[in-house]
């Protein structure tokens, strides 16, 4: 079995013989049992590396590698909830979940895909034409979690949950992790939400990867520093932001060697790492794929 759920290589996206680039070479690599969030602003290409993820789409340059294999191949063993949750809107709940059986056989978990139905006291006779978005979303995640995927691939899956239910389906999402090893894959905006849940981070921007690797080896490699501005320079350092205010400097910087001693140093929150380089989109990359001598200005 590969320990690699997501590889990317030179993974490109683009719409129509005219269009921009929605996504362009992309190289990273996701191990196995993470809990991934992706994030970038709008636009930036979350959903169309979800999409090329799923087997959806087909990369116009570049390949994927899912689960060891073809996204195609892999889909069996997938679950993708896109960001529009399509169901089949005629169909009552009970039968979004047979069909989910009929589809999955020999894999289908009908107690957890019911229990995740039953946690929002949905009335299983209901049509899904009935239901609020935030309702159709706990049917979607039914069914992507009753099929057991070994990879679960979720575009803003947490957008139209009330408080509560963002809770308690998270804390599903967490235990299906945690019991089989799910890898686990998300987009969001709310990046604070994130944080106690993810271990790796995708962040997009402008259709390239900015930031990949295990969210505490990034925040690792990132100091927040200040100091008086005519101390020292911060030349040797990559420097993601900073801002002089009067005498004071503040910076987000990935140091390349010893800070000056006399410059407060703090670790970033991933917020604050996620904020600093969606502000500042010139920041060179940093990827598990590039060693740090290799960070790339791309
Ligand atoms: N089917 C399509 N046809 C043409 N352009 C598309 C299509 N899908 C996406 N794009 C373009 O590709 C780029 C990336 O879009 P994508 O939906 O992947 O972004 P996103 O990060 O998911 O955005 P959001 O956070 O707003 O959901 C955008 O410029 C978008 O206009």
């Amino acid at each position: 079995m590969s320990d690699t759920a997501i590889e990317a290589i030179g993974l490109g996206r683009r719409f129509g013989r005219r269009g921009g680039w929605a996504l362009r070479d992309c190289a990273f690599r996701l191990p196995t049992g993470r809990v991934c969030a992706v994030v970038g602003p709008n636009g930036a290409g979350k959903s169309t590396l979800l999409a090329l993820t799923a087997g959806l789409l087909p990369p116009t340059e570049g390949r994927v590698r899912v689960l060891g294999t073809g996204p195609a191949e892999a889909r069996p063993r997938v679950g993708f909830i896109a960001q529009d949750k399509p169901l089949y809107p005629q169909l009552t709940i009970a039968e979004t979940l047979r069909m989910g059986a009929d589809l999955n056989p020999g894999r289908w978990d009908a107690a957890l895909a019911e229990q995740v139905v039953a946690g929002g006291d949905l009335d299983p006779g209901s049509r899904v034409r009935t239901l609020s978005g935030g309702q159709r979303t706990r049917v979607a995640l039914a069914l992507a979690l009753g099929k057991r995927p070994e990879l679960l691939l979720l575009d803003e899956p947490m957008a139209d949950l009330d408080p509560l239910a963002r809770h308690e389906l998270m804390g599903t999402l967490m235990a299906e992790a945690a019991r089989h090893g799910t890898t686990i894959v998300m987009s969001s905006h709310v990046v604070a939400e994130l944080e106690d849940s993810c271990d790796h981070l995708l962040l997009v921007g402008g259709g390239r990867i900015r930031l990949s690797g295990e969210i505490d080896d990034l925040l690792a490699a990132h100091v927040r520093v200040s100091g008086a501005a005519d101390s020292a320079g911060l030349d040797p350092h990559t420097v993601v932001e900073s801002r002089v205010t009067g005498r004071q400097l503040t910076a987000l910087v990935r140091p390349a060697g010893p800070l000056p001693a006399d410059w407060l140093r703090s670790t970033p929150s991933l917020e604050e790492l996620v904020l600093a380089h969606l502000r500042n989109p010139q920041a060179p990359a940093l990827t598990a794929a590039t060693a740090p001598a290799e960070e790339s200005a791309a």
